[in-house]
């Protein structure tokens, strides 16, 4: 697959999608490009997580399509999707007592790696991906006893062994203390540095201002803006967003500066 900076890895085109009888999203399309950290944001049960999932092929669009390299996720095996794309889920509970370092691991399931067949070069991986998020210390503890950041740092490192260079994260900052969400969000700058898609959902307009090279705003369905955060993330855009009068965005700003 092409990964030129700024090449065009995944499309999602016109993408419609409801449980039951309630619509979430309405025509939805983007572009997911080499080379560039994409913040979705938009209000609580707006989509964003649905979305994702479509983009992920987890979930069929009712209508409209997702392709990779031109091809519909929907012809593709999940095991060749996960080539392609990795996925830091919002939460994920693990039915075994397995140690982090088995958990990251799984990462490595869809090009043949199992625990018992895991190659030397596959555990090599595993090692260096803990050392680069800073958790190594934690690689034989279970990952049922973490605490929920350390879980989603641990997620991270598996998405980062697939070797997929799609990257989607859902939330991946919001149970992390100040420290790692600074270490994480520089680390995920840095991949897409070095030539990775990173997609990720926010409710932070300021975490994606730090680092996104575009953000997508999604309200009722829609994308309402899709551009630099600098220019679209404007205050008047975020209160019709998140539905805020200006008194309520300027005391609630006020209070982080
Ligand atoms: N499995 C499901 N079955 C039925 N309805 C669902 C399901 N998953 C999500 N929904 C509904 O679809 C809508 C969009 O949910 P989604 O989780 O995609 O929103 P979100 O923007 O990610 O929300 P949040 O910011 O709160 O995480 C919500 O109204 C939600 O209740």
């Amino acid at each position: 697959m092409e990964s030129k900076a700024n090449a065009v890895l995944l499309q999602a085109q016109q993408l419609t999608y409801g449980y039951g009888k309630q619509q979430v999203l309405n025509g939805v399309s983007l572009d997911i490009r080499a080379g560039e950290v994409l913040a979705l944001l938009g209000p609580n049960g707006t989509g964003k997580s649905t979305l994702l999932k479509l983009l992920l092929g987890l979930y069929p669009p009712a209508s409209g399509e997702v392709t990779l390299a031109d091809k519909p996720l929907t012809q593709m095996t999940r095991r060749e999707i996960a080539g392609h794309i990795a996925y830091v889920p919002q939460h994920h509970i693990s039915p075994f007592p397995y140690t982090v370092r088995q958990v990251v691991s799984m990462g490595r399931y869809h090009s043949g790696g199992v625990f018992g067949r895991m190659s030397e070069r596959d555990g090599e991986l595993v090692a260096k991906v803990l050392i680069r998020l800073k958790i190594e210390h934690l690689a034989e503890r279970r990952y049922t006893e973490i605490s929920g950041g350390e879980q989603q740092l641990a997620l991270v490192c598996r998405a980062l062994v697939q070797g997929a260079k799609i990257l989607m994260l859902d939330e991946p900052a919001s149970a992390l203390d100040f420290g790692h969400q600074a270490r994480l969000l520089a680390q995920l700058r840095q991949l897409a540095e070095d030539g990775y898609a990173v997609v990720m959902t926010t409710h932070h307009p300021h975490h994606a201002r730090m680092i996104a090279h575009r953000a997508v705003m999604l309200k009722s369905g829609l994308v309402m803006a899709n551009g630099a955060p600098a220019e679209i993330l404007t205050p008047a855009a975020i209160q019709q967003l998140y539905d805020l009068s200006a008194q309520e965005l300027a005391a609630f700003t006020r209070g982080v500066a």
